[in-house]
């Protein structure tokens, strides 16, 4: 079933929806945050939260009931703890969608109400459908439930954004071999961002990094940056920034601005640079930078796995210790 269609059933059984949490681990939750942060933003009445599974599981909401719609996702559908928090979910009475690219998966066999499998391995689109099928549901929660005056300019993005990352993701090998070849030897990186794109930065530096390159890496937020991060700033230190386009732009301007004043060593990854804007309306375009940053941060991430001879799906422990 189609996002708009699922929520349509679930508000024909429930019109009073309280609450929307989302659920998940690593890469997984980090897709979901564009969803969140685009509910929190413009939701005057629904509650939403989002939570790694565990804390989910061990310090349950008390707001999860059949008020509630819990979104779980996991690439795989194997990780357990994302499996327990939909069951979990389920028994507490909740309405229940879980994003997977595996349809016979631990999590698709927890019997949640919904099951989307997505895509992922086709191209650079495909890895972007989690997220971007996240914000859909997001999207129809509030369209309606509460109504949502720019609901046809965020129809209008998710029918360009996976084109926008295909075209996008063709012409930065160069940059990327570029990035790769700078950074292959660091010890350590860090990665900012703000608005929807904040836990792509997240995400880059958990997953693409300390999971999949080993290297030593920090994540937070630009507008947080100046409240202790740029203490460490001096001539070299290598950054990441995720340059939005929208509203946040000016906080990720004022962070780049620093690191140059200092000559930090300094990778931008901008939306701008790719055309969103001229793509999706300046009303929603917010919304759309995780999906293309992602994707160009990907290409980057594999030029730089092959620079150190260390493929991305290298792991000392994950999935070969009991953990
Ligand atoms: O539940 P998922 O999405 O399959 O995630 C499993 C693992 O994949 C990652 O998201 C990335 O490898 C990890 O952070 C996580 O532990």
């Amino acid at each position: 079933m189609l996002p708009k269609e699922i929520i349509k059933e679930i508000k024909e059984k429930e019109t009073d929806i309280k609450s929307l949490i989302f659920v998940g681990c690593g890469a997984s939750i980090a897709d979901l945050y564009p969803a969140k942060y685009f509910l929190e933003e413009n939701s005057k009445e629904i509650r939403v939260s989002s939570y790694t599974a565990n804390e989910f599981n061990y310090a349950t909401p008390k707001s999860v009931n059949s008020n509630s719609i819990i979104i779980t996702a996991s690439l795989g559908g194997a990780t357990p703890e994302t499996v327990e928090a939909t069951i979990k979910a389920k028994k507490l009475g909740a309405y229940v969608i879980s994003l997977t690219k595996e349809k016979d998966s631990p999590l698709a066999k927890a019997n949640p109400d919904y099951l989307i499998v997505h895509g992922f391995g086709k191209n650079y689109a495909s890895k972007l459908e989690k997220m971007t099928i996240a914000l859909q549901l997001a999207v129809e929660v509030l369209n309606q439930f509460e109504g949502y005056d720019a609901y046809q300019e965020m129809l209008n993005g998710f029918n360009k954004i996976y084109d926008l990352i295909e075209e996008s993701v063709l012409s930065i090998v160069p940059q990327a071999k570029e990035f790769a070849a700078t950074y292959k030897d660091e010890e350590v990186v860090y990665f900012m961002s703000s608005g929807a794109t904040q836990n792509v930065a997240y995400a880059t530096s958990i997953c693409l990094f300390m999971e999949m390159q080993w290297i030593n890496s920090g994540n937070f937020h630009a507008g947080e940056f100046f409240h202790g991060p740029f203490e460490i700033v001096e001539e070299g230190v290598p950054f990441v920034l995720f340059m939005n386009e929208g509203k946040t732009r000016p906080i990720d301007s004022r962070a780049l601005t620093f690191l140059q004043r200092f000559d930090a060593k300094v990778t931008v990854l901008d939306a701008k640079d790719f055309g969103l804007s001229s793509e999706i309306s300046k009303e929603v375009v917010d919304y759309f930078n995780p999906m293309l940053l992602t994707a160009i941060m990907r290409v980057y991430a594999q030029q730089l796995a092959e620079a150190r001879n260390h493929p991305l799906t290298k792991r000392r422990y994950m999935w070969k210790l009991e953990y």
